[in-house]
């Protein structure tokens, strides 16, 4: 038997819509796959009823065909489903591990990028690579149709995840199809900041580069009390806050000394608009590990 962790992750950051993405340290899925005749899955774990457990319909079962791996798989959930920490990619990424490891297929891990990628497919109906390519490759990930290009960074973050349920499919439906050139001149601009702070380990200029006016101000409308928890996160020192994936967690980027005040201020403000939260102090991190 092969046993996979697999780090949950937050894409987009804001200003690098459908192409950035980072691994996270806390939470994460563990996978577990031995050799069978014919694929099944048994998912146990948080939101594991939400799941289903039908190959064609889960996340792994696109992975299995695609590797021509079939296999008993066990998903133990740490990521919630619909949560925007990239939950069905966590156990995708996992599973294309694995399963490669387990057949010995011998594909590098940015092979696996667009493999884990189809089970995006399944669920959100593109088979976006910005959640995959960190779970598999660990720290900062940029996916575009040329490939995947991965930094390691070293930046503190909180991830704060209501109890709310915003799925892919629905976020995004509100994707404004259409933008002026003065927010293309920006996110260019935010977007290039950005990946210049995650090069340098730098929280001030990735949260600087955070910043989006396009994408994110419609997102931030499915999620309850956003403008709030963002105010109060930044009150509490976040350099820049953003939805996380497509929502409902919302990720704020900070210094190590800030990130439990920041925590508390976005439970806190969650709370006064009567959502339950909770909130995970983490930062950019390793992706899938093989035991
Ligand atoms: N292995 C899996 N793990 C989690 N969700 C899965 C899996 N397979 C299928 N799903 C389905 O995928 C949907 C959740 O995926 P969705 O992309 O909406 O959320 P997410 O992965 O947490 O978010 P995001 O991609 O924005 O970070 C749920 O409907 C769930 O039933
Ligand atoms: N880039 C994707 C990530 C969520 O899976 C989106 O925001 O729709």
């Amino acid at each position: 038997m092969i046993t996979v962790r697999a780090p949950a992750t937050s894409a987009n950051l804001g200003s690098g819509f459908d192409v950035f993405g980072v691994a996270l340290d806390r939470p994460a899925d563990v996978i577990r796959v031995e050799r069978a005749d014919r694929t099944t899955i048994e998912i146990t774990g948080v939101g594991s009823q939400y799941i289903p457990t039908d190959p064609e319909k889960n996340t792994v079962g696109a992975v299995v065909d695609a590797l021509n791996a079939p296999a008993r798989i066990e998903i133990d959930k740490g990521v919630r489903p619909a949560s925007g920490l990239g939950s069905s990619a966590a156990s995708a990424a996992g599973a294309a591990v694995a399963l490669n490891e387990l057949y010995d297929r011998g594909l590098s891990r940015k092979e696996l990028v667009p493999i884990a990628a189809e089970g995006e497919a399944v669920v959100s109906g593109a088979a976006h690579a910005d959640n995959v390519a960190p779970s598999i490759l660990g720290g900062f990930t940029i996916a575009t149709e040329q490939g995947v290009e991965s930094v390691d960074a070293d930046i503190p973050l909180v991830a704060c995840l209501p109890e709310i349920a915003v799925s892919t499919r629905d976020a995004r439906e509100v994707v404004p199809e259409t933008a002026s050139m003065e927010q293309l001149v920006k996110t260019v601009g935010n977007a290039a900041t950005l990946a210049v702070g995650m090069c340098q380990s730098n929280p001030e200029l990735v949260g600087q580069g955070m910043a989006d006016p396009l994408v994110t101000p419609a997102r931030a409308k499915l999620i309850t009390g956003y403008d709030a928890v963002s105010t109060a996160a930044q009150q509490a020192g976040a350099i820049g806050v953003t939805v996380s994936g497509s929502g409902p967690s919302m990720l704020a980027v900070c210094h190590d000394d800030r990130r439990r005040d920041v925590a508390t201020a976005m439970l806190d403000a969650f709370a006064d608009v009567g959502v339950e939260a909770r909130a995970y102090q983490t930062r950019v991190s390793q992706g899938a590990t093989l035991f």
